[in-house]
């Protein structure tokens, strides 16, 4: 499994000379116990406990070494049973890693790397990529390794399908730098020890070394659940608001501290779901008033009626009130820009200068299905002055769009942080994650139907689309955030939004299946159904 040294460019000629018998006897013995003292060494979680054995039988009789096996047996069942996490982390997935190295990896390693047109011959030698490491988990199995001189993440990146049924799974994600590596704060005594030896292992770049993600169970084809209304916090993180699961089975965090955030995809692919998350995720900030949505719903109500109470600002039912909250939030973030300019570089929120999130349901409909043109002038100068400077101060929007076309939205590019849910074609994976995503894994487009929910981002800054599952927030939790989570100071008087309080939708206290039918204008609802 180990590639060989590369060539140097020089090769000197060996000498040959004839040695006597015995020194080459004696050789063969040193090399003989130097590679067993090798063996005993890199293998001592298996060399350890048979010398352990092996002394018990010799001084306490054969018959107690299968005593205690079956005794060890016993306590590693019990300890599975009571508590499966703590065994599946220290004996399981320890256990697996090195199986899989030694039995898959290492036996195929060499003929896969061949057959895959990555390894190449110098001579009569042969040089492959070197494993560094394996590990397994429940998701699949991530193997590090060094690249060999001439190669990029690239070359790994054209043979991935190769690569993956070569080890007998149907996904093989590649990706340049280390996996699920987040930094963690250590305290206590060891914390620095901790802190230091992470440093030293993971804080330096090492462009030779790549991983390769083989994929074994798909842990996103399972709905993954809201967060638990006890551990929503009362003031959210915006820079890790948990809000689903990522494919190494890494909870997925979402960071809305400095950035706005797009959601595209196509219709049913589960944009709610991502608008749901981020609300669970930033429902105790609303209660205690640090965070306040104004939230836009061109269908009429139809997806964000339901929890209308967490909403500072709603507009639903009129664009010139959609446009008057957006214009709201400029004038928010004018006001902040003379307080804070020249105080400080970056919006710190208080219940009395809250965060502001301006939620978009469908953005099109608020730019390019808009026919009245000064209207939409006016729209899309708000949304301007909102991307490119709401960002250090405090003003945020999350957008949801089916068509990520330029020609629908303008702003695409303005937003740093995008989200693609499953897509109709193969170019529009490219214009949301930015060019060459798909060419490097993001394959939104082939998100089956039944998978809403599922879909890919850039997360980290890593070059490698990460594939990801927002988590199912169902009408009951809506309807329960609705009732627990109210924003305290909602806008319900003025000439903007007195309009939107006294005409708010009710919303039906039963299922999805209780609904609203649209109150969208007629023009706009066909424009959009025709998208559909
Ligand atoms: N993360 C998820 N896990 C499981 N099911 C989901 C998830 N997200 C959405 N769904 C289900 O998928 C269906 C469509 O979801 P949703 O309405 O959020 O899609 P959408 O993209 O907003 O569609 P549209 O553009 O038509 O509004 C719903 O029945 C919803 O319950």
């Amino acid at each position: 499994m180990a590639g060989r040294r590369e060539p140097q460019l020089v090769r000197l000629q060996s000498s040959v000379f004839a040695l006597p018998r015995w020194a080459l006897l004696i050789g063969l013995i040193i090399r003989c116990v130097f590679r067993a003292v090798r063996f005993v060494f890199r293998y001592w979680r298996v060399t350890g406990p048979a010398f352990l054995l092996a002394w018990l039988g010799f001084n306490a009789g054969w018959k107690t070494v299968p005593i205690l096996l079956v005794l060890v047996a016993a306590a590693l069942s019990g300890w599975r049973v009571g508590h499966r996490e703590s065994f599946d982390r220290w004996v399981r997935w320890p256990f697996a890693s090195r199986w899989r190295r030694w039995w898959l990896y290492r036996r195929g390693w060499e003929p896969t790397m061949r057959a895959c047109g990555l390894s190449f011959a110098h001579g009569s030698e042969q040089y492959w990529p070197r494993v560094l490491s394996v590990a397994s988990s429940v998701a699949g199995d991530v193997v590090r390794l060094r690249m060999l001189r001439g190669q990029t993440p690239e070359h790994y990146t054209g043979k991935s399908a190769e690569l993956a049924y070569s080890f007998g799974t149907r996904l093989c994600r590649v990706f340049s730098g280390r996996v699920n590596v987040s930094p963690r704060v250590h305290s206590g005594r060891l914390g620095a020890v901790v802190a230091w030896w992470e440093r030293r292992k993971y804080g330096r770049d090492r462009p030779t070394e790549m991983t390769l993600v083989f994929v074994r169970g798909d842990l996103l084809a399972y709905v993954v659940p809201a967060i638990a209304s006890d551990r929503i916090a009362s003031a959210p993180d915006l820079a890790r608001l948990p809000v689903g699961l990522r494919e190494d089975n890494a909870p997925l965090h979402l960071v809305l501290a400095q950035t706005h955030v797009l959601i595209a995809g196509a219709t049913g692919a589960g944009k709610g779901s991502v608008i749901w998350s981020i609300m669970r995720a930033l429902a105790g900030g609303i209660r205690s008033g640090l965070v306040q949505v104004w939230a836009i719903d061109p269908k009429g109500g139809m997806e964000l009626a339901m929890g209308q109470r967490m909403f500072a600002r709603f507009a639903y039912s009129s664009l010139t009130e959609m446009a008057g909250v957006l214009d709201q939030a400029v004038d928010v973030m004018r006001e902040r820009q003379n307080r804070l300019a020249g105080a400080v570089r970056q919006h710190t929120p208080t219940p009395q200068d809250p965060t502001i999130v301006v939620l978009v349901d469908e953005l099109a409909a608020l730019t390019a299905y808009l026919t009245d043109k000064d209207l939409r002038a006016r729209i899309e100068s708000a949304l301007a002055m909102l991307l490119s400077q709401g960002r250090a101060l405090g003003v945020h929007v999350i957008a949801a769009v089916q068509d990520p076309r330029k020609e629908v939205v303008k702003f695409r590019d303005l937003f740093p942080t995008r989200i693609g849910l499953r897509m109709t074609e193969d170019q529009q994976v490219d214009m949301v994650l930015g060019a060459g995503a798909r060419k490097r894994g993001a394959l939104a487009d082939q998100i089956p139907a039944s998978l809403p929910g599922v879909g890919y981002m850039v997360l980290d800054q890593r070059p490698e689309p990460v594939r990801v599952r927002f988590t199912h927030v169902t009408d009951e939790h809506i309807r329960d955030m609705n009732a627990r989570f109210a924003c305290p100071n909602a806008y319900r008087s003025g000439s903007v939004d007195q309009e939107a309080s006294t005409s708010r939708p009710t919303v039906p206290a039963q299922t999805s299946a209780g609904r609203r039918t649209t109150v969208m204008p007629a023009g706009l609802l066909d424009k959009l159904r025709a998208e559909q």
